[in-house]
This record gives C-alpha cells, sequence and structure tokens, in this order.
C-alpha cells in the first residue's frame, strides 16, 4: 500500500481561487488589497519566490508592489522604506524577503514592520498573540501545513505531533498551531537524543529540520501523516527533508517536495494579506482562511 499523496498544488490552487473571490467581492466595496514585497540583494531562489509572489497578488485581483534593493542598502535604508510602507494606507500587507544581507539585523528590521502588516507573522507582538492563543497573524508556511492536516485528517484534537525543527519561520509556529488544535505536541530537532523512536509515536509528522533525506522510512509510524516542509537543493535536484521515495511505503498520507508545502506558503500570503486587509477595514476575518 502506497501514501495518499496530498497535493499542495493543487491545494494551493484551489484556495487562491477562494481568496480571488474574496477579493472580488472587497473590490465591490471600494477596497483593493495591497500587498508589498521588498527584496534585498540577488539571493537567486528568493528572487524567483518573489516574483511568483508578486505574479500570484496580481492574479488574485489585489494590488503588488515589489521594491528590490542592492545587496549592499544600509539598514537605515531599509527601515526608512518599511516606515514608509508602515504609513501608506494602500498597503495592507508588509513581507520582507528573507534570508537578509548578513550586515542586517534581521529581527530589527522585522520588529520595524506595523504587526497589523505583518503577513509573515514574524513580529514579536504576532508571536506572542499566537503563543498564547489570540487573534495573530499567522505564518505563512505553518498556516499551510495546517490547512492541508485538518483537510485530511478532520479533528486533530488527540493526536501525537512530532515536529523536527525549531526555527522562529516553522518549527515553533507549526507547534502552537497544533497545540492551539489540541493535538499532543512534541517539537524535536537535529540534537533529540531516541529521535527515530519519537518520531514513530508521531500519527502527523511534520519535517522542518534542512536537511535533505534527514527522515527515514522507519522512523515513521505506519499509517502517519508526514509533513515535508524541507527545500533542498541536491545534485539529484530539489528534495525535501524525508527520504520519500522509501516513506511513500509507510506512510498513510504525505506531502511532495516539490508540489507540497511549498505553494501552500505563497496562497497563505495571499489569504494572510486578505485578512489583514479585512481587519484594516474593520470587517469579520475571511472565511477559511484564519485558524
Ligand atoms: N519573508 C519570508 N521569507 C521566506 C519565507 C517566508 O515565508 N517569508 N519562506 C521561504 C521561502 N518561500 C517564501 O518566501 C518559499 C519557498 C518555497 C516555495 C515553493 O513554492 N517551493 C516549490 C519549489 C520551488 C523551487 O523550485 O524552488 C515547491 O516546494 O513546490 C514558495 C515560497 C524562505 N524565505
Amino acid at each position: 500500500m502506497t501514501a495518499h499523496i496530498i497535493d499542495g498544488k493543487a491545494f494551493a490552487a484551489n484556495l487562491r481561487s477562494r481568496i480571488a473571490t474574496q477579493v472580488s467581492a472587497l473590490k465591490e466595496r471600494g477596497i483593493t488589497p495591497g500587498l508589498a514585497v521588498v527584496l534585498v540583494g540577488e539571493d537567486p531562489a528568493s528572487q524567483v519566490y518573489v516574483r511568483s509572489k508578486g505574479k500570484m497578488t496580481v492574479e488574485v485581483g489585489m494590488n503588488s508592489w515589489q521594491h528590490k534593493l542592492p545587496a549592499d542598502t544600509p539598514e537605515a535604508d531599509l527601515l526608512a522604506l518599511i516606515d514608509t510602507l508602515n504609513n501608506d494606507p494602500a498597503v495592507n500587507g508588509i513581507l520582507v524577503q528573507l534570508p537578509l544581507p548578513g550586515h542586517m539585523d534581521e529581527s530589527a528590521v522585522i520588529n520595524s514592520i506595523a504587526p497589523e502588516k505583518d503577513v509573515d507573522g514574524f513580529t514579536l507582538l504576532n508571536v506572542g498573540l499566537l503563543a498564547t492563543g489570540q487573534k495573530a497573524m499567522v505564518p505563512c508556511t505553518p498556516l499551510g501545513c495546517l490547512m492541508m492536516l485538518r483537510d485530511h485528517l478532520g479533528s486533530l484534537s488527540g493526536k501525537r505531533a512530532v515536529v523536527i525543527g525549531r526555527s522562529n519561520i516553522v518549527g515553533k509556529p507549526m507547534a502552537q498551531l497544533l497545540l492551539r488544535d489540541s493535538a499532543t505536541v512534541t517539537i524535536a530537532h537535529s540534537r533529540t537524543t531516541d529521535l527515530e523512536a519519537i518520531c514513530r509515536e508521531a500519527d502527523i509528522l511534520v519535517a522542518a529540520v534542512g536537511r535533505a533525506h534527514f527522515v527515514k522510512a522507519d522512523w515513521i509510524k505506519p499509517g502517519a501523516t508526514v509533513i515535508d516542509v524541507g527545500i533542498n537543493r541536491t545534485d539529484d535536484g530539489l528534495v525535501g527533508d524525508v527520504d520519500y521515495a522509501e516513506a511513500v511505503k509507510v506512510a498513510g498520507a504525505i506531502t511532495p517536495v516539490p508540489g507540497g508545502v511549498g505553494p501552500m506558503t505563497i496562497a497563505c500570503l495571499l489569504a494572510n494579506t486578505l485578512t489583514a486587509t479585512a481587519r484594516a477595514n474593520g470587517l469579520p476575518d475571511p472565511e477559511g482562511l484564519t485558524p
């Protein structure tokens, strides 16, 4: 028996089409959501992601602005740009593409974004709101994973979830979201002792460790749902954190790489931009786009 393949590409396309419908409805009320994306430097992967974000923002009917700054831009110039965007009422969402060049203080830059426009959900306020179970902007990648998990499993209540990875962008917020859905959550990482045994207890296994084929098939409980967040460029092309070819024979369901979590990241960015727009205009949160 092979696992059900969770098709993130199709799921994301469906999500974008629902977002486009809700954007049309807002436009009829004279409101056009707008997303500003800032890219500093010429990292090739970041350039691809930013281009893709701009294209999809326009496709769902939103306004899109892209600010591309040279790699040696002084941090003060970037902070000044963010301040301008914070004060522009046409801009509902602001995203600074990561990673930033080494001379910049990532935390200072992120926390200069107005929390209500922080569609990445990375500012301290949004991190704290999520951690305390309050209305927050939720980081896009974990939000996309949660949507796919709920769609596949229904209720997550009581399920044993293991998240491998403790990053601020994926691991920690993913764990918060699973906890919020009443899963029993373990955050593991590359230094966790007995990692394999811990993984084997998981009904839900989220791999976000950033190492190609790190998770082996015999770490997976038969029938478990496996979400692979890894994007690793190798000589064999783009691969995830899970040894997919073997894992697919053990898991009950699994996301592929590419075509799993990645496309959901951008769709959820658009979802967050719509949510930020609704909140800025005193409207209820859009249906089905927030946790
Ligand atoms: N400010 C942010 N920076 C970064 C984030 C983020 O959420 N906010 N996440 C990643 C990069 N990222 C979006 O920015 C991203 C990564 C991957 C994909 C994607 O669709 N991947 C495809 C494969 C594409 C390829 O060939 O490279 C897939 O998995 O199918 C979208 C967005 C780091 N920076």
